[in-house]
């Protein structure tokens, strides 16, 4: 698995970023959900331009112009719920995406016994798709891996890109064992430290789904 990390180059990520792990901004919800999606904007920019493209030549009122456009059939699988506000990032940039789904949470516990539920699947057929597999925390990479696991009863995709906000370096190590191929792609924004007893990224940004749309039962 090839690993890029776009918060590695100073750009605008950089604010977003700030923004989504204060621990005063981030009360604000709806500007926490909107970096969000500003971050899945920037990353599906910058995915684009690995996509596969061929000219097609668009008819302007004046002429014709040969366009590079992509070819591929992509597909945006996202885990709910903390996923969502970063989905609509990606549906931003790709409009003409399929989207996918999977619920899946993690029951409290501790970074080596986490137990993760997952519930729902809704899928379009994924094979020879360009599959980003969408989601903002990579912490154990547990719900990461079952959620893969579930997508592809939908089909095998082509491409592989899993897309997260922040990572831990322990759920980059989880997700190289299981894509060992340099075919697979990570694309982050932040590496971080460590995760503490409870499997929470430090220092991270708390619970994002939690942040996004308060806390859960
Ligand atoms: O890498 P892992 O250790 O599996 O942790 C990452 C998962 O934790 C968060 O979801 P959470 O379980 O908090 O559910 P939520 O979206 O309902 O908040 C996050 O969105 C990931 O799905
Ligand atoms: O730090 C973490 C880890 C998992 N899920 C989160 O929302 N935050
Ligand atoms: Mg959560």
């Amino acid at each position: 698995m090839k690993v890029i990390n776009i918060g590695q180059q100073n750009s605008a990520i950089n604010t977003y970023m700030a923004q989504l792990r204060d621990v005063e901004y981030q009360q604000n919800r709806p500007l926490f959900r909107n970096n969000l999606t500003r971050i899945g904007e920037v990353i599906a920019y910058e995915l684009s331009k690995t996509l596969t493209y061929t000219i097609k030549n668009i008819r302007t009122p004046l002429g014709i112009k040969p366009t590079p456009l992509p070819e591929d059939h992509i597909v945006i699988g996202t885990v709910l719920r903390a996923g969502l506000a970063l989905h609509q990032g990606f549906l931003n940039v790709f409009d003409h995406a399929d989207s996918a789904f999977v619920a899946a949470y993690r029951e409290e516990g501790s970074k080596e016994n986490m137990k993760i539920h997952l519930e729902y699947r809704a899928a379009p057929r994924l094979d020879g798709s360009t599959f980003l597999l969408v989601d903002p925390m990579l912490a154990t990479g547990g719900s990461l891996e079952l959620a893969y696991k579930a997508f592809i009863q939908a089909g095998q995709p082509s491409k592989l890109h899993i897309c997260v906000v922040i990572a831990a370096q322990e759920g980059i190590d989880r997700l190289q064992k299981a894509f060992p191929s340099d075919d697979v792609t990570l694309w982050t924004a932040a590496i971080d430290d460590h995760l503490n007893e409870n499997a929470y990224i430090v220092p991270g940004l708390g619970d994002a789904g939690d942040l996004s749309y308060g806390e859960k039962l």
